[in-house]
């Protein structure tokens, strides 16, 4: 059965550069919410992700000026996460132009043109990361209309919601985790959004699916790597990619295999080392 698991790591000394290279390469592993605590880091992971950290797939835990404790504990009841969810997530409005807030939060007496009801239940996506702020950015500017869309690592559905509500026709939305995929389908309901279909799985679900107009993956490095080749097989020929989930270090291996696919650079968006890229296809019309 599908849990949660609740890593805790007390960093000595603690400051805001430790905790931040730490929740950055527990990301790299697939942890998908975190909490900065007075001593360190809470990090959330699904049973299905988790393996156990150590210095070799977390080289920051060899870092010498830190020591670091670490514990685990499984979380199987679903009711810790209304704690978590309270306590983490606050409205938050992006370039003035589309609000994020949970149905426990007051409605604003003016509404911005979008409004996107998120209740996140651990769920990755509330419009607070760096990243998922960088892809709504995009999509708000971008013209959607009557587009096929994949959301490859939708989390919370936040960017299937945004891009339904922009015009898109269809989206298929995609989560290796299943509690992301279940969220995912309580948001759309939510939000009476009809034209979005998800599906728990991960690029090998894309076999045999029609061709997109735009793909939005905002996952992580390794998988974004491991993945674009298989992006391309199902991407329209001028389609539009955006990719998220990674650093400003990490742009030139990721350039480096869009090159190959012959994807064409639009934009590199930064927000605190994070990035997002953007990509068309073809662009020449090869
Ligand atoms: C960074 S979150 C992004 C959520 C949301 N799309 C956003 O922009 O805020 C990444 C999501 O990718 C999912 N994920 C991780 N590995 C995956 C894979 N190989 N295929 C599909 N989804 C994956 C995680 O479960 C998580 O929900």
């Amino acid at each position: 059965m599908d849990y949660y698991i609740k890593t805790t790591i007390k960093i000595e000394p603690v400051d805001a550069i430790a905790r931040e290279i730490l929740i950055a390469q527990l990301s790299q592993l697939g942890y998908d919410s975190f909490m900065e605590t007075d001593s360190g880091v809470e990090a959330y992971i699904s049973s299905q992700q988790f393996s156990p950290i150590n210095p070799e797939n977390l080289p920051f835990l060899s870092s010498p000026q830190y020591r670091f404790s670490i514990s685990t504990e499984k979380l199987e009841e679903k009711n810790w996460n209304i704690e978590w969810e309270k306590n983490y997530f606050k409205p938050v409005i992006i370039d003035g132009q589309c609000l994020v807030r949970s149905t426990f939060h007051e409605a604003p007496s003016q509404k911005p043109p979008y409004e996107i009801l998120i209740n996140p239940q651990m769920s990755f996506g509330t419009g607070h990361h760096e990243t998922t702020t960088l892809m709504v950015r995009q999509l708000l500017k971008m013209e959607l209309k009557g587009m096929n869309v994949l959301d490859m690592g939708c989390g919370t559905a936040i960017l299937s919601i945004l891009a339904s509500l922009r015009g898109a026709s269809k989206i298929t939305a995609i989560d290796i985790d299943s509690w992301a995929t279940q969220n995912a389908i309580e948001n759309l309901k939510l939000n009476k959004i009809a034209n979005v279909v998800v599906e728990q799985g991960d690029a090998s679900c894309l076999n045999n699916k029609m061709p997109f107009n735009l793909i939005l993956a905002n996952i992580n490095r390794n998988i974004i790597l491991q993945d674009m080749p298989i992006y391309d097989k199902v991407l329209k020929n001028n389609g539009y990619v955006l990719l998220s989930g990674f650093f400003n270090s990490d742009f030139e291996q990721i350039n480096k295999v869009a090159k190959k696919l012959n994807w064409q650079h639009i934009s590199t968006k930064e927000q605190n080392n994070w990035i997002a890229l953007s990509y068309r296809k073809n662009i020449t019309g090869k």
